[in-house]
């Protein structure tokens, strides 16, 4: 079984009936979801909050019952997947582009587990270049300012084109190799006109799920957030 599979499999083991889970986007959950649904085949009641479309199209796919953010008090429990996460589950995240919808429901969680692959645990963050989601308008001049912090600021582009968000803003790779500092870069970045999020996501997980050569580790964050 791939690495990402076991961990995303994983996850479900946590899930109660009646819970309302945040459901994550990317390759690494996608396993998670995929489990949930035969789950709910199988009678698990659960209401799912989705952090993209491509998730909800997933869930949709697979019977699982989505709600809207703003029509649930709080959600119970946010299985994600991460770009790159340290000792302290510290981590980056919006590599599918997603990090605006996924910290709003991150925000919204009385818990959040990540699950990942063993390759993306690391000793310092930012060789996984740093994702920002920016406004279109204007954003040239936001990559010019990154450009003046020495944050190294690429337009994520496919095809020609600036890649959009569900949120329909544009994303802005930031390669800086290391990241000696994350508090105060974010900081800095939320201070920025024209960012309207970034890819910092600093004490959020509660617990990562990582799969290895020998099966899946859990690690849970010392202090609570
Ligand atoms: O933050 C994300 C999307 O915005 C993903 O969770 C992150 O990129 C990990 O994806 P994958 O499991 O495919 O490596």
């Amino acid at each position: 079984m791939l690495k990402k599979q076991l961990a995303g499999e994983k996850a479900v083991e946590f899930i109660e009936d009646g819970m309302v889970i945040g459901l994550g986007s990317g390759s690494t959950v996608f396993y998670t979801i995929q489990k949930i649904g035969e789950l709910v085949g199988q009678g698990l009641r659960i209401q799912g909050v989705s952090t993209s479309r491509e998730t909800t199209l997933l869930a949709q796919s697979l019977n699982i019952p989505l709600v809207s953010i703003d029509s649930v008090n709080e959600i119970d429990l946010t299985i994600d997947g991460a770009d790159e996460v340290d000792r302290n589950l510290q981590g980056i995240k919006g590599g599918g582009g997603a990090l605006l919808y996924e910290k709003i429901v991150a925000s919204a969680s009385r818990k959040i587990i990540w699950v990942v692959d063993a390759s993306k645990m690391v000793e310092s963050l930012g060789k996984f270049p740093l994702p920002i989601e920016v406004v279109p308008f204007g954003h040239k001049q936001v990559i010019k300012k990154m450009e003046l912090e020495d944050c190294q600021p690429i337009l994520r582009v496919k095809n020609g084109s600036p890649v959009q968000t569900d949120g329909g803003h544009y994303i802005v790779d930031l390669h800086m190799n290391k990241i000696e500092h994350p508090q105060k870069l974010e900081e800095k970045l939320q201070n920025k006109t024209g960012i309207v999020e970034n890819g910092l996501f600093l004490n959020y997980a509660h617990q990562v799920i990582i799969g290895g050569q020998e099966g899946v580790k859990i690690k849970t964050r010392d202090s609570e957030k």
